[in-house]
């Protein structure tokens, strides 16, 4: 039978290669940062030139109204954040803004991915432009690195796992508290590490290649993950909300692991905090 989503994904690869060439192009020039909800939530130039730059590509391929489109800069500028049932690219056209302003050895990321209906992913793909990765998934047909398939780790014992988790751009005291005494419970289990690498896509690669065994982090927004969902799900990893329920792309928690057994015993030491959904009405 004939694959309807395989000309968009062969489409989002070859889009993400333009899109990291001139990623890496701009981290040759001065990077000027300027701020979205907080002192801290990061934005550059680059951000907004490179998410016109795959939004228009898309349109010109697939025509003006084909497809529906959430990107990060284009939601920031108040756009809306709504999944209906016409597919939708989720775009975060640099994750990772912290690292790239820094210019130096970290990565950052350009993702995007097809969603048709909530929950229902049919491709994602995140391109590692410094180290030139590209990590992309098709339901039902694998995740690979660079066309070879990936494998979350078999991992069983939480004592011998590393754990990723990020801190977001809340820095409101009873939240970082939260944080803190989630990471020092789950440090104390104890685990072999905790890591964070400064953006989400990353990290939910490093699970789908089995580097790490889990990635968990309350304060995300669906297009720092929505690639990953995929790509660590073809991987044979699992998603889940941080309360152990099902994983909800909008509502800005998720646990990935390589595994029910780590995923659930992470959940155990989990501090919850309150944040708004992503596809939440605007404020008046
Ligand atoms: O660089 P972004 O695309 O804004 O994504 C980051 C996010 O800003 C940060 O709050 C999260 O902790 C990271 O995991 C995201 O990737
Ligand atoms: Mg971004």
């Amino acid at each position: 039978m004939e694959d309807p989503w395989q000309k968009a994904y062969d489409f989002a690869v070859a889009v993400a290669r333009k899109a990291g060439a001139e990623i890496r192009k701009a981290g040759e020039s001065e990077i000027r940062v300027m701020t979205k909800s907080s002192t801290v939530d990061l934005v550059t130039k680059t951000d907004e030139r490179v998410e016109k730059i795959i939004i228009s590509s898309l349109k010109e391929e697939f025509g003006e109204d084909a497809h529906c489109f959430i990107g990060e800069e284009s939601v920031a500028k108040g756009e809306p954040c709504v999944l209906s049932d016409k597919p939708t690219w989720i775009i975060d056209p640099v994750d990772g803004t912290t690292n790239f302003k820094t210019k130096k050895n970290f990565s950052f990321e350009l993702l995007k991915d097809d969603l048709f209906k909530l929950s229902f992913v049919e491709f994602g793909v995140v391109y590692s432009c410094l180290e030139d990765k590209m990590y992309k998934a098709r339901k039902g047909k694998g995740a690979f690195c660079d066309d070879e398939p990936i494998q979350v780790s078999d991992m069983k014992d939480i004592n011998k796992s590393i754990i990723i988790s990020e801190h977001g751009t809340d820095r409101s005291p009873e939240k970082v508290t939260k944080i803190f005494s989630t990471m020092q419970k789950i440090l104390c289990i104890p685990v072999h590490g905790l890591r964070g690498s400064g953006t989400a896509a990353t990290n939910m690669c490093l699970v789908a290649t089995g580097a790490v065994e889990a990635f968990f982090e309350i304060g995300i927004h669906c297009w720092d993950i929505a690639a990953g969902v995929i790509i660590v799900k073809e991987a044979g990893g699992i998603l889940l909300d941080v309360d152990g329920g099902p994983f909800d792309l909008m509502s800005r928690r998720m646990v990935s692991a390589n595994n029910e057994l780590i995923a659930k015993r992470i959940i155990k030491e989990i501090e919850i905090f309150p944040v708004g959904r992503d596809d939440a009405p605007a404020e008046k």
